[in-house]
C-alpha cells in the first residue's frame, strides 16, 4: 500500500515498544521508521481506538501522543472519581444508605474503588489535566496546524486532542450564527470563535451575488427577494456542515426571524418554533449605533468592504428578535476577547 503517511523527526512518537503494556494490542502498528498508511494524533481513548481498530483492518498505523503512554488522561492520571471524591468525600463515601443512594452491592464495591482512589487522590490532582497548561501542550500537539509542527507527512491523519475531542464530540453537530447589523463585529468575533472551536467558519458576505453586493456597495438596501437565495444557499452550505458531522461558525447579519428560520431550517429536524432543539444557534452583537457607524466609517476608509454607512440606518430598523427565540445578546462594544470569553461561556454546556 502506498506510503499516506511518513515521519520525518519523531520525538513527539511512540514507538510500540514504549507503549509497555499495550504492547500486544500494538502489534500491528507501523515501527517509527517505517512507512505508515495512517497517523493518528492523540492517544487518549478516542485515539487510541481509532488506531487500534485502523491496525486490526491491516493498516500501518502510528499513533503520536506527548505523554508517552496511551489511554490518556483517564488511565495515566485519573479520571473522574479521583477528581470527584476528593471535593465531596463526606457525602459519597461515607453516606452510604443513609442518603438517597440506593446501592447495589456492584455500586458498593465500585465506591470502595473509588474511596481507595481518592485516599490517594491529592498528588494526583496536583497534576490535573484539565489546568490550562496541560491544555495548552496538548493543543500545540494535536491541532491541526501541528502537522507541520511535529514535522509530520500524511495525507491521512486523524486526530484527537482532548480539547478538539470535546469540541466534536459536544459540538458536532452545531452551527453558531454570529448575528447583528453591518459593523456590529460579526466577521471579527465568529472567525475568533471558530478558531477556539477548531471548526468551520462561514462568511455570508462571501455567498452574496454579485448583483447583490452592487446594490449594497449603491447605498441601496436589499429586498427579500435578493436575500432569500442567499440565505437558501447559506442554508445548504451549514447542512452539508451538519451532513459531514462538523461544527461550523457562521457570521451573516440575520436580522429577521423569518431570516433566521431559512437558516435554522439547515437542521433537518428543526421544527418551526423549537428554538431550543435546534442545532442552528443564533448571538446577537450589540451596540449602539454611533459606534458601528464609526467602525463601518473606518472599514470603509480602509477599502476593506462594500456596505456603506449609509445603509446602516436601515440595518438597525430591520433588526428584531422575538424573547421567544431565546437569541443571547452581547454588548459588541468590548473589547473581543471578552465578546469571545462570553460567547464560550454560553457555549460551554453543548
Ligand atoms: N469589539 C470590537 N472592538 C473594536 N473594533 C471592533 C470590534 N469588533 C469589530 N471591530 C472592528 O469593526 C469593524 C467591523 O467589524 P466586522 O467584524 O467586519 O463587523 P461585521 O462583520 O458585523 O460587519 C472592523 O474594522 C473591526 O475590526
Ligand atoms: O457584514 C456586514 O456588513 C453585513 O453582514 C452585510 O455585509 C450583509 O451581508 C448585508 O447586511 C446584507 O444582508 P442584510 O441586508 O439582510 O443585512
Amino acid at each position: 500500500m502506498a506510503s499516506l503517511a511518513r515521519r520525518r523527526v519523531g520525538s513527539l512518537l511512540v514507538r510500540p515498544a514504549e507503549l509497555g503494556r499495550f504492547s500486544a494490542a500494538w502489534r500491528g502498528f507501523a515501527a517509527a521508521a517505517e512507512e505508515n498508511d495512517v497517523a493518528v494524533i492523540g492517544g487518549g481513548p478516542r485515539g487510541y481506538v481509532a488506531a487500534i481498530k485502523d491496525a486490526q483492518l491491516g493498516l500501518k498505523t502510528t499513533c503520536i501522543e506527548k505523554r508517552g503512554s496511551l489511554s490518556g488522561t483517564c488511565l495515566n492520571v485519573g479520571c473522574i472519581p479521583s477528581k470527584i471524591f476528593p471535593c465531596r468525600p463526606s457525602q459519597f463515601l461515607y453516606g452510604g444508605r443513609t442518603q438517597s443512594f440506593a446501592l447495589c452491592s456492584f455500586a458498593e464495591a465500585a465506591i470502595r474503588g473509588m474511596k481507595h482512589q481518592a485516599e490517594n487522590a491529592e498528588p494526583v490532582l496536583s497534576q490535573s489535566p484539565s489546568t490550562e497548561d496541560n491544555v495548552k501542550i496538548e493543543r500545540g500537539v494535536t491541532n491541526k496546524n501541528s502537522l507541520e509542527a511535529n514535522e509530520l507527512e500524511a495525507k491521512r491523519v486523524i486526530s484527537f486532542s482532548p480539547l478538539e475531542g470535546a469540541a466534536i464530540s459536544r459540538r458536532a453537530t452545531r452551527a453558531i450564527v454570529i448575528m447583528g447589523v453591518s459593523g456590529s463585529g460579526k466577521t471579527s468575533v465568529a472567525k475568533m470563535l471558530s478558531e477556539s472551536f477548531h471548526c468551520s467558519f462561514l462568511e455570508a458576505d462571501d455567498f452574496h451575488s454579485h448583483s447583490n453586493k452592487e446594490k449594497m456597495l449603491k447605498g441601496i438596501p436589499l429586498c427579500d427577494e435578493d436575500r432569500f437565495p442567499w440565505l437558501e444557499a447559506l442554508r445548504d452550505a451549514i447542512r452539508k456542515k451538519f451532513v459531514d458531522g462538523e461544527t461550523v461558525v457562521l457570521a451573516c447579519s440575520a436580522l429577521q426571524k423569518r431570516y433566521r428560520d431559512i437558516i435554522r431550517s439547515a437542521d433537518p429536524d428543526y421544527k418551526a418554533g423549537e428554538y431550543s432543539h435546534c442545532k442552528v444557534k443564533f448571538v446577537c452583537l450589540v451596540a449602539p449605533v454611533g459606534t458601528i457607524a464609526e467602525r463601518i466609517n473606518k472599514r470603509s476608509e480602509e477599502g476593506n468592504h462594500f456596505m456603506p454607512v449609509s445603509l446602516l440606518q436601515s440595518q438597525m430598523d430591520l433588526l428584531q428578535i422575538f424573547e421567544s427565540e431565546g437569541i443571547p445578546q452581547i454588548d459588541s462594544t468590548m473589547n473581543l476577547q471578552l465578546i469571545l470569553d462570553q460567547i464560550l461561556t454560553l457555549f460551554k454546556d453543548i
